[in-house]
Parts: structure tokens; sequence; C-alpha cells
């Protein structure tokens, strides 16, 4: 086994249908096309690598798809194109994720630790540390939906961190804590590292990617615009950044719009051929080249969309269930509505033989 990265992701794109309501998503379901739904490709093609023991910083300003990538890694939402492939005995756990709002603060623990393949008497046993790390006092009893976000923040950062996960995905986790607990979670973290784990740290803070991160990825409006050693690429994201701030509101919003077309514009197709044919200038005697490509970009996808075959299957079997749902209150056998339907709408009306319907009123 290549055991030179931990998580490996490879031409990843994330596509999102913009409907305004949900009519207009019941109708694209029925209609022939939804080619009048406006799409929005959060991702456009990222490929990275993140070594065993790495700390890989997501950089990028708000919008450029930093969650979007950390919750396809941690397997929260599904990708439209692409691999991610996570090596090894992996328990991989996203700080934000799978916090049950109805259930309380100690429920929550032991679900998540439950689903993270702990079992109760190991839960028993971690549970004081988890509580007092976390520090959220008499809120422990409450429903999480109760909670501000840097009690959530608290909780499930404490949670992660003591369910001895093999990565550990953070995102946005520090931003939300006060300086003591930020402290805490720093020292976790180089604990972590210390003792090798992998770390995919989503922040805005360059100061804490800087203290943090061995490499930083930066992500710009879905694309992949820079991944190297921290001081490079969080030295040339600053110059951006500072670009950017000395352009007038105009020219913010001109960017901005450009970079959004950019996204809404992307043809998926183009970019699978754009690939096959890098692949194929790099192996030209190779004749599994486009086929490779094609099992790269959709071999591990489940299609979210239906296709036309399935659409129909499910209209007909919602067809067939609702007639049964009738036959069974019209007090009917299915041979009689079979042979004279109406006998559902006027329950009255019944067969007596092939040719002739009775009134029995
Ligand atoms: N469910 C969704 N439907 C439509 N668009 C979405 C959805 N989720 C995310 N997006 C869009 O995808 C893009 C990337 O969002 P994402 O949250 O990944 O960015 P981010 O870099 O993490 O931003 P921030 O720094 O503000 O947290 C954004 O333009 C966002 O509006």
């Amino acid at each position: 086994m290549d055991n030179s990265y931990k998580i490996k992701v490879q031409h990843v794109t994330k596509e999102y249908d913009l409907y305004k309501s949900q009519a207009e998503k019941l109708r694209a379901f029925f209609s022939l096309s939804n080619s009048t739904v406006p799409h929005f490709w959060s991702l456009m093609g990222i490929s990275l690598e993140v070594k065993p023991g790495e700390t890989l910083g997501l950089i990028g300003v708000n919008g450029s798809g930093k969650s979007t990538l950390s919750n396809i890694i941690s397997g929260i939402i599904p990708q439209t194109t692409g691999t991610v492939d996570v090596r090894g005995d992996t328990s991989i756990i996203a700080i934000g994720a799978g916090l049950r709002g109805n259930l309380t603060g100690l429920e929550n623990i032991r679900l998540k630790a439950l689903m993270q393949g702990l079992t109760n008497p190991e839960i028993d046993a971690l549970m004081d540390d988890i509580v007092s790390f976390a520090d959220i006092g008499d809120f422990l009893y409450q429903p999480v939906k109760s909670y501000s976000s840097g009690m959530k923040s608290r909780l499930g950062f404490s949670i992660a961190v003591h369910v001895n996960p093999d990565i550990l995905i953070i995102d946005e986790a520090l931003s939300v804590g006060d300086d003591t607990f930020y402290q805490k979670c720093v020292d976790k973290i180089s604990e972590f590292k210390d003792e090798g784990k992998t770390i995919v740290f989503v922040s805005h803070s360059l100061k804490q990617v800087e203290i943090l991160c061995d490499r930083v990825a930066w992500i710009h409006y879905g694309t992949l615009k820079e991944i190297g050693a921290t001081a490079d690429v969080v030295k040339h994201y600053r110059e951006f950044t500072k670009w950017f701030k000395g352009q007038t509101k105009k020219e913010k919003k001109h960017f901005q719009r450009q970079m959004k077309t950019n996204q809404k514009s992307f043809d998926i197709d183009a970019y699978q051929k754009q690939v096959t044919e890098e692949r194929q200038a790099a192996a030209p005697d190779d004749p599994n080249v486009a086929a490779e490509v094609k099992k790269d970009f959709y071999g591990s996808v489940i299609s979210e969309k239906m296709s036309w075959g399935n659409r129909l299957l499910t209209f007909g079997v919602a067809i067939v269930f609702v007639l049964a749902c009738l036959v069974n209150v019209s007090g009917h056998s299915v041979s009689e509505v079979l042979q004279n339907p109406g006998s559902i709408v006027h329950p009255e009306t019944v067969l007596h033989d092939s040719n002739k319907t009775t009134n029995v009123k």
C-alpha cells in the first residue's frame, strides 16, 4: 500500500443546483430538464494530498470552498466527481459535525463516541475528561440547540480530541472560543501533532495557521490556487488580500462577480477532457487513459441526480401505491376495481359481472 499520503483528493468537484424554492426543485424533478436552474460549482477540480502526521491548513476568502472540501474529506457530504482516498486505520472526526440539536450535551457525547466505535465502558472512562475539557457547566444537561456557537465548538472539540481519532478535521473551531479555551485547544492540537496524527485545519486566522500548519492549501473560488510550505503560501495569500483591499468598491464587486460567474459556467465535461488530454500527453502509448480518467471522475460517486428511468419508475411506484390505498378504502376487490375503476370514486357502484354495473343504493 502507498503510505506516502494519508488523504488523497483527486479531481474533486462539488456542484449545487440553485433552486429558488422547494416548488422549483419539485418542478425540476418532474420536468425533462433542469437546465433553467442555475448551477454553482463550489469546487472545480481539487487534487491534493495530506501526508501522514502532517497538519495541512486550508485558507481562502469567504465562500472559496474550504468547508465544502473539509466536509467532503470527512464524508459529511458527497463530492460530485472525483475520488477521496483516506488511508489506514481511519477514524476521521470533524469537530462541528454530528451534534444533534435535540439531544443534551451529555447525550451527544455518548452518541458521537459510539459512532466513533467506542464501547459504553470506554465512554464512561472518558466522560469526566470530555466534560471537564468542554467546561460548559450545567449546559451539559440542556439540548444542544440552546447552545451558543462557542459552546457547540467547545463540546465538539472536546469529544473529537478525546476519542483518539486518526485524522482530525478542524473547521473554524478555534475562532469562537475565548483565550483560555483557545490555548487549551492549541495545546491539544500540538499533543496530536507530537503523536504523529494527521490534521486538516480550516481557518481564517493566518496567525493560527502559521503556528500550527506544516503546509497550507490556498483554496480560491473553487480552485486550488497554491499548496506548499506554510510561509510561502501565507505570504502569497497576504499579498492577494492586500491587493484586494486596495481595490475600489466597484473593482472588488467586479472581481467577485467575475469569480462567481466562472463558478456558474464551469464545464465538467471540458474539465474531464482536459485531464484526459494531459494524461494522454504524459502516457501516449496507454490506450486506457480515457477509461481511467472516467473511473477517477465517476467511479466512486453516487449520482445525486436521478436518471430518467429511475424517475419514471419512482412515478410508477407512487401511482401504484396511491391506487392500492384507494382500493383498500373503497372496500372493493382489486379485480373489481380493475374492471370498473370508477368504483373507487363512486363506492356505491359495484360490478356483478364483467358487462354490467348495478347501483346498490
Ligand atoms: N448547500 C449549498 N447550496 C448552494 N451553495 C452552497 C451550499 N453550500 C455551500 N455553497 C456555496 O459554496 C461556496 C463555498 O462554500 P464554503 O462554505 O465551502 O466556503 P468557505 O470557504 O468555507 O467559506 P467561509 O470561509 O465563509 O466559511 C459558497 O459560495 C457557498 O455559498
